[in-house]
Parts: C-alpha cells; structure tokens; sequence
C-alpha cells in the first residue's frame, strides 16, 4: 500500500496511529521504575500511589519553645489571679519540635511565662527555673502539632500519575519512604536528515543550513518527560537514512524522523518507513506540518516502533512536537497530556486559510482598553522567530476560508493571560529602535509587542482603537513636513499626540567600493545605473518621490524604478547580488550585508499616541525611558540614529 501525501483530518491521524499503538500494546504506561528520593525527581510522573507509611508528626510534638503542662492545671489563670507551676513535676521545658512528656497536653511559649527562683523571685534562667508563674489560662493542645497532624499512616499522600514537584518530595519523605515509584522515561531517538544541514558551530555558506531541529526536538521530549537521544545528521541517502532507523528501533521507544517528508527528490522518509514496517499515515491536514508521517518500524524480535516523521521546516517541526508527541510522552508516563489556557479575543487583521487543513496561526496578544485582541505573525513555516514571538496559537479550523479583521477567535495561550494586561501593544512601521524599547522596558514590568504593519496600518489600527502605539514616518509632499498631515488626514475625529522619537538617515545603498561612483540621486538618470525601488506606500518610496520632485527628476529617467522590494533588507539583497546597483534605505540594511552607504536625508521617525494612554500608568515607563539617558544613548549608537527629539511632543 502506498499512501502518499494524502491528507486526513487530524482526529482521523490521531485515530489510526492510537490503533496501530494499541495492537503493538503501546497505549499506555511504558514501564515503572523505583528511584531514590534525593536523585533528581522533580518533573517524573509517580506510577504507583504513594501510601504513607508512617504518620506525620510520629508523635505529639511541641510547636513552640516553651514549657508542657496539662491545660487544666492552669485553668483560670488571669493577669490578677496567677497561677504557679513547679518545672519537674507539673511543667518541663520543651523545644519545638520536641516530644510532648506523655503526662503533657498542652505547651506555653516561653515568653508567656515568668521563670521563678526556688525563692519565688523572677530569674534570668528562663529555661531552667525553679517554677513558672502563668498569668492566662490555655485550652488543651495549644502549641502542640498532634501525631498525625499532617500525614495520617496509611493514608494517600499522592495519586499515580502525579507530575513531581519540590515540595511532593517533602510528603513523600515525612511518610516514611525513602524512594519513589515513577514511570520510566520514554527513549526517543531524533534523526535529523538533509544533506544541505551543517552541525551548530560550523561555518555557513550559501545553500547550507545549520541544524537546529534536533535541537528543538529533544528540548521539547526533554521537557514533556522523555529522554532525547540526538542521532548525527544524515545526509540524504536512502540506504543510510535506513540503516539508522533500523538501529534507532532497536534501541528506543520512539523515532522522530526529521524533514524528507514532502515530495522533493530526496525525501525518503516515506518509503524507509514503509520497508521497514508499515506507513500509516502520510499527511496530516495541519499547517504547518502537514507532510507529517506517522509509522511503526518492525523490531527483530517481533516488536513495533512508533516513528513521526517530523516536516523539516522550523515551525512545522515544532508544532509537530506540540500536536503528536506531547499527547504520546503524556500517555506513556501516565500523566494528563497539556492543556493549553484558551481565551477568547478580537483579531486585527483579516486571514485567509486553506479551507482544507486546520490553520495554526501564531499571535500576539495584549489588551488595549478594554479589548483582549491579537495580531498574526508572520505565516512561513520556516520563521522560528514567529514561535518564539508569539504568545499563543490561533486555529483556523478545516472548512473555513478566512476571516475577517475584527472576528473573535479562540487563542491557545503560550503566557499567563495577567502578562496581557501588562503588554504596550505597537502596531505600526517597525523600527529597530523599537526593539531596543521592549528590552529596557521589560526592566520596568512592561511588555512590547509589535507587529510591523507600515506606517499607513498603523494609522488604521489607532483609528480603530487597537494599538496604544504607532511608528510612523509619512512625509507631507506638499510640505516637507513629517506625520502631522498623515495624523490630521487619518485621525480627524481622534484626540491624538505625537511623541518625537528617532531620525533616522536614509541614503543609497551601493556595493562596497562604489563600483560605479554614485553620489546622489541625480546619478539615477545615468544609463549606466540601475536603480531598485520600494513598494508604493512605504515611507522610504514616498520619500524618494518627494526628493525626485524637488530635482525635478521623473521616474521614466530611472532605470529600476519599477522594480519594487518590500523590505529594506531585499533592498539590499538585490545590491549584494548584483541586480541593482543601488537602492534608497536606511544604514542598518547597508551594514547587515556588507555594503556602502552614502546618506542623503533624514527622515523623521514618530510615535502616535491616543491622548487616553498618555495618562496612563501602562505607558509612563515608555515616557521615562524617552528621558532616560543609557536609553537614548543606546538608541544613538544603532548606524544612522539621532534622538535629538525623542521625548518632545510634536502634538
Ligand atoms: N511539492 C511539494 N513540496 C512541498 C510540500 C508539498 O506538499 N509538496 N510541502 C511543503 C511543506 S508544507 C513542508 S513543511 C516541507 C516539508 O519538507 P521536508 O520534511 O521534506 O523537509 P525538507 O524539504 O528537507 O526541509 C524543509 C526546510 O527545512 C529545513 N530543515 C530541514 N531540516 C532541518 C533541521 N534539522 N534544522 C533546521 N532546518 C531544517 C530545510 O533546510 C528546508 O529549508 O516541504 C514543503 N514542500
Ligand atoms: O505543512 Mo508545511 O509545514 O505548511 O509548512
């Protein structure tokens, strides 16, 4: 049978998979172990009850230093009619957690008694005087912690399947064991393929990839109560890929398989698994990560080895983690699998999806006013960056196409929902200086999230109430002036304020050594340049069209201007390949790939601010920091930067 590339449901996976796991007799706990107490517990599931073998106190125990005594002897004590006990015969001194004498019922802290001489007199020998003199009564078993005031003998101390924490240790100990009984960890074997991947530490070249999968793998089957064992990379050759896989079954209780699972020229994952045993299912309808594989290799002895194959771009790799093999660990050690904390928010941005496949969406989250709302990450399954970002998972489930900016979605929470309200929600044109922002910030309690949506987006997302913050650089071609027009324009209705923040050089970015000695814009006109633009609606494009217009210089005298980037970055790709000989952007793109930079302007970068949030206690850190001068010294320092005005209200 060949199953290939065929996707099914998620629940119709899962349900082939628990089959194929129940007739190799692999649906629940692995295997027990005994481990001693003082070896490293916290985090193992308990595989068998724990009972109590002994009570807690073993005893009646003393819970304060002081004198025991029978209350009723001291019944009727008052600060006017004292009682006085002899130390021997009615009172003995006792420390805390001493045994009560048998004849004790009750102890009485030694600073509320008056230690006396043979002679009735008041002694400086507290703990051993002659008789003490009580001026209150106390009623039987005070400062006493009675024999089974915490654990009783025989009783339930904790449940199987109870995840260990610290202080479960303690319980288990005061009840007289001195080992515990636990689930064996479950060996998982992680294959990392790819004949482009490279070890973490080697140098890169073009078309080499370092391997960090595994690495996320085995962090994760670490974390979830397995115990990863990261096999070498192979490179893609079937008969070695099968050679290890072989040998991985025979040594573990699972395989993960890592990337050959679509359907490039060289990705055997499928058919390893298929000569090795059986191929039960060959994608799953998730993205990312629907190559998935899900498989049992045949063992010599007759027994089955479950492998996943896990799609190897970055995100897929790690959602797989997520979706199948944390519910697997979580059934083999006999512990509740995870479940995540779901709230319900409003989405910023309309999505589409594919109808056929459940959608997980990588969000932002944070509360502005008073709306829960996410933003969505960036989509590709190879931007790690978007999971280590995100603060939960949005599912678009299979059957819908999209929705709509403003639906309310179910969030699966990677965060304690209280951080949200704790959260500086930018949503605007991202600028590097932002990130530095979040870092000092976070000194301050207060989070920074940013979804870079343009200057324009950002205006729309303060329109619509969703951001508290929004970068903006829009230069006024009719006045040269920076943001109040686009502000008035956009926002007329709204009571806003402009916070001055950076300026920030632009210039041309040229190949090192500026091959072709370009000085300015007016060498765009030259045949011999060619130029590569901005999408329309950036900032940068907008300012280039104004300085054009001031020469007097027309697009159709520019070679390239109708070749469009939408990223500085791309900007600069394209210089460094070759393609273009120039292109307008900021010092920091021309210093990421090593290219020259020759600055022409300054353009004005600023934050718009709904006047309600300037009061607010959530942003005045933000306000401080505009001040603070390590901050704006470290804003300074990034190529290009100049924060003369950061801080000034603009409006
Ligand atoms: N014709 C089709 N092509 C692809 C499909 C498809 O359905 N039809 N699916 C795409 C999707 S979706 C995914 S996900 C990937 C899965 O591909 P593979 O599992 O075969 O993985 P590779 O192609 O080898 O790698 C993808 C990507 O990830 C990088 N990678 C791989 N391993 C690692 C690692 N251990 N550490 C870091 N990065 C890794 C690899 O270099 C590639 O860039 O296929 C699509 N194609
Ligand atoms: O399924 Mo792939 O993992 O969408 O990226």
């Amino acid at each position: 049978m060949s199953i290939y590339l065929q996707d099914i449901p998620l629940n119709e996976a899962l349900a082939r998979f628990d089959n194929a796991l129940k007739k190799a007799s692999l649906s629940g706990v692995l295997g027990e172990e005994t481990v001693e107490l003082h070896e490293h517990l916290v985090g193992r599931v308990t595989a068998k009850p724990v009972w109590a073998r002994i009570s807690s106190p073993h005893y009646h125990a003393a819970a304060m230093d002081g004198f025991a005594l029978r209350a009723e002897n001291v019944a009727g004590a008052m600060p006017t009619a004292p009682v006085i006990l002899t130390v021997g015969q009615q009172a003995a001194y006792v420390d805390t957690g001493d045994p009560l004498p048998l004849w004790a019922n009750a102890v009485v802290p030694i600073e509320n008694v008056e230690a006396l001489d043979k002679d009735g007199q008041i002694t400086e020998d507290a703990r051993r005087p002659h008789s003490i003199r009580l001026r209150a009564a106390l009623p039987p078993w005070s400062h006493v912690r009675p024999m089974g005031e915490d654990i009783v003998a025989t009783q339930l101390v904790l449940p199987s399947g109870h995840v260990l924490r610290p202080v479960d240790l303690g319980a288990i100990a005061a009840a007289g064991h001195d080992r515990v009984v636990v689930s064996r960890k479950p060996r998982v074997a992680i294959l990392p393929t790819g004949t482009e991947l490279i070890e973490i530490g080697q140098p890169v070249e073009a078309g080499k990839i370092i391997e960090f999968n595994s690495l996320v793998l085995a962090a994760q089957v670490n974390q979830w109560g397995g115990e990863a064992v990261r096999y070498p990379i192979s490179p893609d050759e079937y008969a070695l890929i099968r050679q290890r896989v072989r040998e991985a079954a025979e040594k573990s209780d699972l395989i993960l398989l890592n990337a050959g699972s679509s359907a490039g020229s060289e990705d055997f994952s499928a058919a390893v698994v298929q000569e090795l045993g059986e191929l039960l299912v060959h994608g799953v309808a998730v993205r990312p990560g629907h190559p998935v594989i899900l498989g049992m290799i045949d063992r010599q002895d007759g027994s089955r080895c479950p492998i996943i194959g896990v799609p190897g771009y970055p995100v897929s790799a790690a959602l797989t983690g997520e979706i199948f093999i944390e519910p697997l660990l979580a059934r083999w050690l006999g512990r509740p699998p995870h479940k995540p904390i779901e709230i319900e928010a409003k989405i910023t941005r309309k999505l589409t999806s594919p109808p056929g496949d459940d959608d997980y969406v990588r969000v932002v989250a944070g509360r502005v006013g008073d709306q829960l709302l996410v933003a969505p990450l960036s989509r590709g399954a190879g931007v790690i960056t978007s999971l280590v970002r995100s603060d939960g998972i949005v599912v678009l489930p299979r059957g819908i196409q999209g929705i709509e900016a403003g639906s309310r979605v179910k969030v699966r929470l990677y965060r304690q929902p209280e951080e949200l309200n704790q959260t500086i929600f930018a949503i605007g044109s991202h600028d590097i200086s932002l990130d530095l922002l979040a870092q000092y910030l976070s000194t301050y309690g207060r989070r920074l999230v940013s979804a870079n949506v343009g200057s324009q987006g950002g205006l729309v997302a303060l329109r619509r109430g969703e951001t508290h913050l929004a970068g903006c650089h829009l230069l006024d071609a009719q006045t040269g002036v920076y943001n109040l027009a686009a502000v008035q324009q956009y926002l007329p209705d709204q009571k806003v304020r402009i916070l001055g923040w950076v300026n920030r050089v632009q210039g041309l970015l040229v190949a090192r050594g500026n091959p072709k000695n370009i000085k300015g814009l007016q060498d765009l006109v030259r045949e011999d340049v060619i130029f590569t633009n901005r999408q329309r609606g950036a900032g940068t494009r907008i300012l280039l069209d104004y300085q054009l217009s001031l020469l007097g210089i027309s697009p159709a005298q520019i070679r390239g201007y109708g070749q469009e980037e939408y990223t500085h970055l791309a900007v600069a790709a394209a210089i460094a390949s070759g393609r273009a000989d120039c292109g307008l952007g900021i010092a920091a793109a021309a210093v990421a790939l090593d290219l020259e930079f020759i600055p022409l302007f300054e353009e004005e970068y600023d934050l718009i601010i709904p006047s309600v949030y300037t009061e607010d206690d959530l942003l005045q850190p933000l306000f401080t920091l505009a001040q603070d001068e390590d901050f704006r010294k470290a804003v300074a320092q990034l190529p290009g930067y100049e924060t003369s005005r950061m801080g000034r209200w603009i409006l």
